[in-house]
Formats: C-alpha cells, sequence, structure tokens
C-alpha cells in the first residue's frame, strides 16, 4: 500500500535541538499517536509533516496523494494547534470561510459544513457563537474546520489537552472513527496509554529520535 506521508533521511535543526529521522512511512486510513517527554520534537515533526516548517535535509513525500501543485497538497494536509483560534462569528462562519476562499458553492458549503458538524458530534451548531464555547466543543470545532476540506492527512497537535477527562472518552472514539471517513491521523499525546484507547499506533520519539515502531515508550 503507498504510503500517505513518506519521510526519509529528515534532519531538522533548531540551537540545540536536533530532530533526525530515517525513515518512517505512514499508511492510509489509520490513527497514529506521536508521543513522546516536553521538548522531544513532537510539535517539530508534525509541523514538518504539514510543511510549516522546512527540514535542514532529507524529503517529506506525499505519494499516496496525488498531487497538481504545492496548493492542492497543502489542502489534503491539514494541521490543528493544540489552542486553535476561532474567530468572532458562528461555527458555521468558522467552517465556510476556507471553503468560500476555495471557491465552493453556497448549497455545498452549507451540506458539508452539517455533514461535518455530525460527525464531530456537534449537530445543529451552525448558528452558535464561536466565542461562547467550551474548550471541548471549541476543540471540535477546529477538528471540523479542518475535516471540511476532506483532507487526507489530518495532524493533530496535543487535541485533548484541554480536554476535561470526562470528555475525553467521547473524543477519544472521535478520533479512532475518523479513518473511517478516508482521513489519516496524526496526533500528538502525553498520555501513552491513550493510543491504547483509541487503537493508535504508538509512534515514540526520545530526544529527537524516532523509537523503532514496537518500543515501549517509557518517558
Ligand atoms: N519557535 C521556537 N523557537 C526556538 N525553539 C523552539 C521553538 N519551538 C520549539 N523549540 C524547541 O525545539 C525543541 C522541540 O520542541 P517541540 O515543541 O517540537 O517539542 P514537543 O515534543 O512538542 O514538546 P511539548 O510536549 O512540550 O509540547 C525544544 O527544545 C523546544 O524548546
Amino acid at each position: 500500500m503507498e504510503p500517505v506521508v513518506s519521510l526519509k533521511h529528515l534532519l531538522f535543526t533548531r540551537g540545540s535541538f536536533r530532530l533526525s529521522i530515517e525513515s518512517l512511512e505512514l499508511v492510509p486510513k489509520k490513527v497514529y499517536a506521536l508521543t513522546g517527554a516536553n521538548g522531544a520534537g513532537k510539535s517539530t515533526l508534525l509541523r514538518i509533516m504539514a510543511l510549516l516548517i522546512n527540514p535542514q535535509r532529507g524529503v517529506v513525500q506525499f505519494p499516496g496523494i496525488t498531487t497538481g501543485d504545492a496548493d492542492h497538497l497543502r489542502r489534503q494536509v491539514t494541521y490543528v494547534e493544540q489552542s486553535p483560534y476561532l474567530f468572532q462569528g458562528t461555527v458555521s462562519d468558522n467552517l465556510a470561510f476556507g471553503l468560500k476562499l476555495r471557491g465552493v458553492a453556497r448549497q455545498e458549503q452549507i451540506r458539508r459544513i452539517s455533514l461535518t458538524l455530525s460527525i464531530v458530534g456537534l449537530e445543529g451548531f451552525e448558528q452558535r457563537k464561536a466565542k461562547e464555547l467550551s474548550c471541548g466543543e471549541t476543540q471540535r470545532v477546529a477538528l471540523a474546520r479542518a475535516l471540511v476540506f476532506k483532507p487526507d492527512l489530518l495532524l493533530l497537535d496535543e487535541p485533548t489537552a484541554n480536554i476535561d477527562v470526562n470528555s475525553r472518552p467521547a473524543f477519544e472514539g472521535l478520533l479512532a472513527r475518523l479513518p473511517k471517513y478516508g482521513v489519516t491521523v496524526v496526533f500528538s499525546t502525553h498520555d501513552r496509554f491513550q493510543a491504547q484507547r483509541i487503537g493508535a499506533e504508538l509512534l515514540c520519539i526520545r530526544d529527537g529520535m524516532l523509537q523503532a515502531q514496537d518500543t515501549l515508550c517509557l518517558f
């Protein structure tokens, strides 16, 4: 099976920090949990895969995504930050913004927004004010805002960090279901047992080095 993303001979340095990955291939429609201690390089790796920062050496390829050009590729690979920013206006406004920019017709916008909100468990939230949502709801809207583009690869930086323990199982269930919609998910977490609960494959980084994929991730 062709990987969604493939990293080869990657080296990224920033001051004394060094992220080095000889080879990593992520297969389609799977969930990966990226774990490791503070400062291990999780966010850096996600941002490299999101093409937001460039490594000094090595290649990041997307053989599983049929690309016309760099813009097309950026649309198929979406990244959600740990504390996502929703702008003022409704939930629907937040989801429609990128669709409008991409020239999606109004009726199709409405259809996709409603479908995506139901995927993240926020049916009927279209007209809710974005700034009046709880942390957990904000996180779901941010996820919906990324999913509405139907990405092939979804990169989430600590998506459950601001979600309380009671709401966490529902959010984890949501992450586990995403491959059903054709998405490959990579999310970072400090909770290595979360990978087990979600049925995600564990990717462990220690001091900027990716550990062998079946290694117990202790840090
Ligand atoms: N904007 C930046 N400028 C300079 N150094 C940075 C920057 N962002 C991160 N770093 C450094 O790069 C290294 C890797 O950071 P990164 O954020 O990738 O780690 P992480 O595993 O995501 O950490 P955490 O679990 O604390 O979020 C750290 O040493 C960090 O201090």
